[in-house]
């Protein structure tokens, strides 16, 4: 189902474990910064909603959602890190660029987490334009941010 015919803040909370301690990293791309922020600041508000604590949410930024991968890796290797969730935008362009971008992240990403054995949360947005982008950083489609934070905390019940 696209996002266009659901609100992707909207899911179900029910079951979820106990975050008090566990720790997170939050690692966003700053291009299209203005979305990743949106996203980063659903992620985080989202995290603390369901009950993790400010100081166990260790933010880090990287230039690209290319470089997610690389950051997530030093992140994940952590042994007081948790889970990753990784947030980025990476808008269609007149190239290709975008495609090996998003598909090197989720592969990578991917790898990560089966290397570390942690949840690592894909939190990209790979949309067509900005409007796209704006719609799911906050906008009529929700906070994909407060849906990785969702994921990850659910994933930490495994
Ligand atoms: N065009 C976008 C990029 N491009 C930059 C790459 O992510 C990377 O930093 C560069 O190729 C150097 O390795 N990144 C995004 O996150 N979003 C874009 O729309
Ligand atoms: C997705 C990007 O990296 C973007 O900057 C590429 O834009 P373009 O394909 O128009 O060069």
């Amino acid at each position: 189902m696209s996002s266009a015919h659901k609100n992707l803040s909207i899911f179900s909370t029910d079951n979820l474990p106990d975050i008090s301690e566990k720790r997170f990293a939050l690692v966003v791309a700053e291009w299209n910064e203005q979305v990743t922020e949106a996203l980063a600041q659903g992620a985080a508000k989202t995290l603390l909603e369901y009950g993790a604590k400010p100081e166990n949410i260790v933010r880090a930024n990287v230039p690209g959602s290319y470089e997610l991968t690389f950051a997530a890796q030093k992140m994940a290797q952590k042994n007081d890190i948790d889970a990753v969730i990784c947030i980025g935008c990476v808008i269609q362009g007149e190239t290709k660029h975008n495609d090996y971008i998003n598909h090197a992240v989720a592969q990578g990403l991917t790898n990560v987490s089966l290397k570390y054995d942690k949840p690592v949360i894909f939190g990209v947005l790979t949309p067509n334009t900005e409007q796209q982008a704006l719609d799911r950083a906050g906008g009529i489609h929700g906070n994909k941010g407060d849906e990785a934070a969702i994921t990850a905390v659910k994933m930490l019940a495994f």
